[in-house]
């Protein structure tokens, strides 16, 4: 006797509660912190709470709802969609298989192209707050060497590669419809960049010397999340893209004023001012995804539309 899929009873439940039209829908759109209102440009929508949902754990995170909306997307018939309002991340408590478990899902309705949204800081200095960056390649500290790589364990599926290639990760073919998106919505050319995306665990905020380090890595932007939902995506053989909002600066110039020096100055009689350090908050994180959630909806919007739907 064959023993049921884990995943089947998940299945069964979004079967009994949407419409055909919906059930399949083709694109998958993860929502980052603040980027919920991303779906606001499904209509037909449906909403599913992830507490309905076997497999699904709750999103603690202000910023993430916790629930898939299906809908359409574009003039006509419109194209099935699906979007998890609200991600979870490893932080949190969740076990791995937890927070790769709805991209299995919407792997298994039938999602072949991933947008995956995130806020991320910023470790490159051209990149400035507000600055969606498409993501061309990762590095993934926690998955190179460390126990959080979602693949490691049994093959979920004997139909799965053991080792999978992360070379091609990011799809050039939908990098390349971001960009000639962007120039339909007649977006700034600063507007969208290119960049590679770090992934650190959180949930605590990078001290200045672990954003230089990460910088002279090799990365442009750093966050705490998608890593192992990209990973999971190109395990089910979907096409990935990442779109990361800059949200704060990591890597801020002056940071480093020495403390003796002003002990020195302020000795010798001088006036001395102590270095103030900027400091970052999810409420700044989420501020910054409110601004730019029309601009990051338009474009998420007419990437889709843009997919050839065969
Ligand atoms: O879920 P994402 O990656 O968009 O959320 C970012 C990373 C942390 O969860 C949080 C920090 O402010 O925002
Ligand atoms: N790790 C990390 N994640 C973020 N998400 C939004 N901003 C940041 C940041 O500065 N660092």
């Amino acid at each position: 006797m064959t023993s049921p899929s884990p995943y089947a009873s998940t299945l069964d439940v979004l079967a009994g509660l949407l419409p055909p039209h919906l059930l399949q829908p083709r694109v998958g759109i993860v929502c980052g912190s603040g980027l919920s209102t991303l779906a606001s440009s499904l209509r037909d929508v449906h909403e599913v709470p992830y507490s309905a949902l076997d497999g699904f754990g709750k999103s603690t995170v202000e910023g993430h709802k916790s629930a898939l909306a299906f809908g359409l997307i574009g003039p006509g018939e419109g194209i099935p969609v699906v979007a998890m309002l609200g991600r979870f991340h490893p932080y949190e408590g969740h076990k791995l298989s937890t927070v790769v478990y709805p991209i299995r899902i919407l792997a298994k309705l039938g999602v072949r192209d991933l947008i995956i949204t995130n806020a991320s800081g910023g470790l490159n200095p051209n990149l400035a707050v507000g600055t969606i960056v498409v993501i061309q390649d990762h590095l993934a500290l926690p998955n190179l060497t460390g126990p959080l790589n979602p693949l490691l364990g049994p093959q979920t599926s004997p139909d799965h590669p053991r080792f999978v290639p992360l070379s091609d990760a990011y799809s050039t073919k939908l990098r390349r419809l971001a960009f000639l998106a962007a120039h339909d919505l007649s977006f700034d050319d600063d507007a969208l960049a290119e960049g590679v995306y770090a992934w650190v665990s959180g949930p605590t905020y990078e001290t200045p010397a672990e954003g230089r380090f990460l910088r002279a890595a090799g990365a442009d932007v750093v966050g705490m999340s998608t890593v192992p939902e990209v990973v999971v995506a190109k395990e089910e053989g979907m096409e990935v893209m990442v779109l990361s909002l800059v949200t704060n600066p990591v890597v801020i110039p002056d940071t480093y004023r020495s403390i003796k020096e002003e002990v020195k100055a302020e000795l010798a009689g001088k006036p001395v001012e102590l270095p103030v350090m900027p400091v970052v908050s999810h409420d700044d994180v989420l501020a910054v995804g409110r601004q730019k959630a029309e601009a990051m909806k338009q474009l998420v919007a007419r990437i889709i539309e843009m997919i050839p739907h065969v």
